[in-house]
């Protein structure tokens, strides 16, 4: 479904992803890790065509997408929650929803029920404005508003960070819950490790700019997580 090859990406003339090269396919749940700093947030950048320059072939549903503008590669179903979740805070939690289904391509605007059951704070707070959600109902928001577009792909960037403890529970279950009921692809930056191991079918790991490690969740040992993750 997403196939990367040899890439390098860049901010100005500073190659960030050096010869990255990774494959997903339909349905699989990979987490991408490392120490603060590594390229992860650059390497989920550089699916969404969001870095200054990038080398190197880039493949989505069998087609090159290197050449593709972010809105088209959002159309062609890759959904991309980014870390600071970038919601529209004067919208509501509805209209903030709605931006979501103007992506799709199907023509539909209304929003799925599945998402109110998956949040049912949203379907409560519909007419509040998205800024005055907490930074947990946010990302909820962040979210629902990507999954509105249909996406086959969800790329999530440390979608629990600063998030309170009960909140995170729901957001992980529904991570979890997208991937295995809903049959959605997820690719996610994560620094909880329990998580990782627990969601993902395979993991790869950066350190400054490369994949120093790849690998089926089994091989997620203490070991690996000592050399590359500790500081
Ligand atoms: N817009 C930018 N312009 C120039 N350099 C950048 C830019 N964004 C990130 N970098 C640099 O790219 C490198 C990788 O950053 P990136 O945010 O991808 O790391 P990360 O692994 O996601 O880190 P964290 O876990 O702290 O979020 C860092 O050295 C960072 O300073």
């Amino acid at each position: 479904m997403l196939h990367a090859e040899n890439l390098f990406s860049y901010y100005g003339k500073s190659p960030i992803l050096q010869d990255v090269s990774f494959s997903l396919k339909a349905g699989e749940f990979l987490s991408v890790l490392g120490r603060n700093g590594v390229g992860k947030t650059t390497l989920l950048k550089t699916i969404m065509g969001l870095t200054d320059r990038c080398e190197g072939r880039l493949e989505f549903d069998g087609a090159d997408i290197s050449g593709r503008s972010t809105p088209e590669r959002a159309r062609l179903g890759i959904g991309y929650i980014p870390q600071g979740r970038e919601i529209i805070p004067r919208f509501t939690v509805e209209e903030n929803i709605i931006m979501g289904c103007y992506a799709r391509t199907d023509g539909k605007r209304e929003i799925p029920d599945y998402l109110f059951e998956m949040f049912p704070i949203l379907r409560e707070f519909l007419t509040r404005r998205g800024g005055d959600l907490s930074g947990g109902q946010q990302q909820q928001l962040a979210i629902a508003r990507a999954l509105a577009m249909d996406p086959k792909i969800l790329i999530l960037d440390e979608p629990t960070e600063g998030i309170q403890p009960n909140i995170v529970r729901q957001i992980e279950d529904a991570i979890v819950h997208l991937n295995r009921e809903r049959g959605l692809a997820v690719i996610l930056v994560e620094q909880n490790i329990p998580f990782a191991r627990k969601a993902s079918d395979r993991f790869v790991v950066l350190d400054k700019g490369a994949v120093a490690m790849a690998g089926h969740k089994d091989e997620l040992t203490d070991a690996v997580v000592e050399k590359h993750m500790t500081f």
